[in-house]
């Protein structure tokens, strides 16, 4: 059984798409589910090779129909198997109905099992196709087996979680490890499923790669098969390894580290040139603490437009530190043509009037990245936030599209998203990401790929990659000087790997 890595993800729906192709295309449907019954029992007995005893727990689907082909498998190799069933498996259908006979033992009510000291608990209840809350009976079967302490083994998803969005609904397992078909899905890189699912574990059943591809739909999984071949230095001679100019607003006196954090990941991350815009009131205080980065002095709408027409600067980096206000606004109009992150007080400051922002960025490719958190999503697009029936990967891709703008919605499990449809899940960030700076920090990144001429979707998803493969070589006490520092490491990396 071949376990594939890849960086597709298919919806519950894409997936179905999936099972259809490739019946259409002569594959049988008992084959898949034979296969994927297959893989979990193999992962059964390689995760718990001393369980007492397989409790397989049936649905009335599918998921539960990989579950009979499970405990088939695992009583023929000599294991203490239980099976309990929600509904009557006479009633069942199809390919389930088939994988019953195949079990072909005793199989109790779902309502009488019990945990016991020993077991593992085979969770086939609902995979793909859950499609409403969970009832009280089945919440309670998922609390006793928590009580009691039990590991589970997921099929599909733990029962409960929605594969599409990562939100359990009503109650889900929480499982020790879970095993997929042929990709995994978003519900099991999003929170919170994430949690949910334990080890993941992607079998191959036999679904051709070619209907993976055509079924699938535009969302993945962050990493370098979606920036790589925009990365300047692919291929190149090494005078190409830092490109652009990537100028970085300062805030007043008191408030110039955030930018300077930007200023210094900017350069880090390869831009060639760094220049740090800063109120004349600050000069003193940047001046004190920068050495490669250079310093303009920027503080009227007058002294912007002037600057904007004598240099050449290739993208823009304003937010970090710089202040809720009009003089936020008035510079972000002024820099409307330009490839300009707006992070942090820079999206605040539009949170009154929005469309002022999302008009003025609607104008030839996608321009502008917005970098916003839970709160900062929740200001500039509060219908989107409050809809409880989006995803996270939903909820981007409605603000992309209204914004004109890649969207980065930050977050423990961050999603990009492109107005032209492509979305893309992060998963490389470690828990530590989460300090004070972190964002000012990713902000730099990004520009300094737009600055090295990535397009604003490409540039958000790399930047918000390698802000992930930076924290990792930090490591869990860094420090955000610390994470800005191994930038040049993690690039480092990402070029030897090209
Ligand atoms: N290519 C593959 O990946 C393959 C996957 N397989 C497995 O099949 C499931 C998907 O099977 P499906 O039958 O579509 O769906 P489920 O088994 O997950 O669930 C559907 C049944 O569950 C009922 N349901 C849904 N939600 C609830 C709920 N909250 N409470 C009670 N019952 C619920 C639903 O009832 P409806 O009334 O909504 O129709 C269905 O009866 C996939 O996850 C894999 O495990 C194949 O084995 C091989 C190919
Ligand atoms: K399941």
């Amino acid at each position: 059984m071949a376990y594939l890595p890849s960086n597709i993800l298919l919806t519950p729906e894409e997936m179905a798409r999936a099972d259809r192709m490739s019946a259409e295309s002569g594959i049988p449907s008992f084959g898949l589910m034979r296969r994927a019954g297959y893989a979990v029992a193999a992962t059964a007995l390689s995760h718990f090779p001393a369980a007492v005893r397989f409790a397989v727990l049936c649905g009335p689907g599918n998921n539960g129909g990989d579950g009979y082909v499970a405990a088939r498998q695992l009583a023929d190799g000599g294991a203490e198997i239980s099976v309990h069933a929600l509904g009557d498996p006479d009633d069942l259908k199809g390919d389930a109905a088939l994988a019953f006979q195949l079990w072909g033992g005793s199989v109790a009510p779902l309502r009488e099992f019990q945990p016991q000291p020993g077991d593992v608990v085979i969770d086939a209840l609902f995979g793909a196709g859950l499609s409403r809350k969970v009832s009280d009976e089945i919440a309670g079967v998922i609390s006793s087996v928590e009580r009691a302490g039990v590991p589970v083994l997921a099929v599909d998803l733990p029962s409960g979680v929605d594969g599409r969005s990562g939100k359990p609904l009503g109650a889900a397992f929480k499982a020790h490890c879970t095993i997929t078909f042929m990709t995994r899905k978003p519900g099991h890189l999003l929170l919170p499923g994430k949690s949910l699912c334990g080890d993941i574990e992607v079998a191959d059943i036999g679904i051709p790669r070619r209907i993976i591809e055509a079924a699938g739909g535009s969302i993945s999984e962050n990493g370098p098969p979606i920036w790589s071949a925009h990365l300047p230095f692919v291929g190149a001679d090494s005078h190409k390894y830092r490109r652009g100019h990537l100028a970085v607003f300062s805030g007043e006196t008191s408030k110039t580290g955030a930018a300077r954090l930007s200023a210094i990941a900017g350069l880090k991350t390869g831009a060639g040139l760094v220049t740090l815009a800063s109120p004349e009131d600050a000069m003193a205080a940047n001046a004190a603490q920068l050495t490669a980065v250079m310093l303009k002095k920027v503080d009227t709408n007058a002294e912007l437009s002037d600057w904007l027409e004598n240099a050449k600067l290739s993208a823009f980096v304003l937010g970090p530190g710089f202040g809720v206000g009009s003089r936020a606004r008035d510079f972000v109009l002024a820099l409307k043509d330009s490839p300009l992150v707006l992070d942090a007080d820079g999206i605040t400051s539009f949170r009154d009037d929005p469309a002022i922002l999302f008009d003025a960025f609607e104008d030839g490719e996608t321009h502008l990245v917005l970098t916003p958190h839970d709160g900062e999503f929740g200001r500039l697009f509060p219908d989107i936030a409050a809809d409880e029936t989006l995803s996270k990967p939903d909820k981007a891709l409605k603000a992309a599209r209204r914004a004109h703008a890649a969207i980065v919605y930050k977050g423990a499990d961050t999603v990009i998203a492109s107005p032209d449809g492509r979305v893309a899940i992060n998963t490389n960030g470690p828990p530590w990401l989460a300090t004070a700076g972190s964002g000012d920090v990713l902000a730099g990144m990004i520009g300094a790929f737009l600055a090295q001429g990535l397009p604003a979707f490409e540039a958000a998803a790399a930047g918000v990659y390698l802000h992930g493969e930076a924290a990792g070589l930090a490591g869990p006490y860094m420090t955000a000087e610390d994470l800005a520092g191994q930038a040049g490491h993690a690039m480092a990396d990402l070029v030897a790997r090209f």
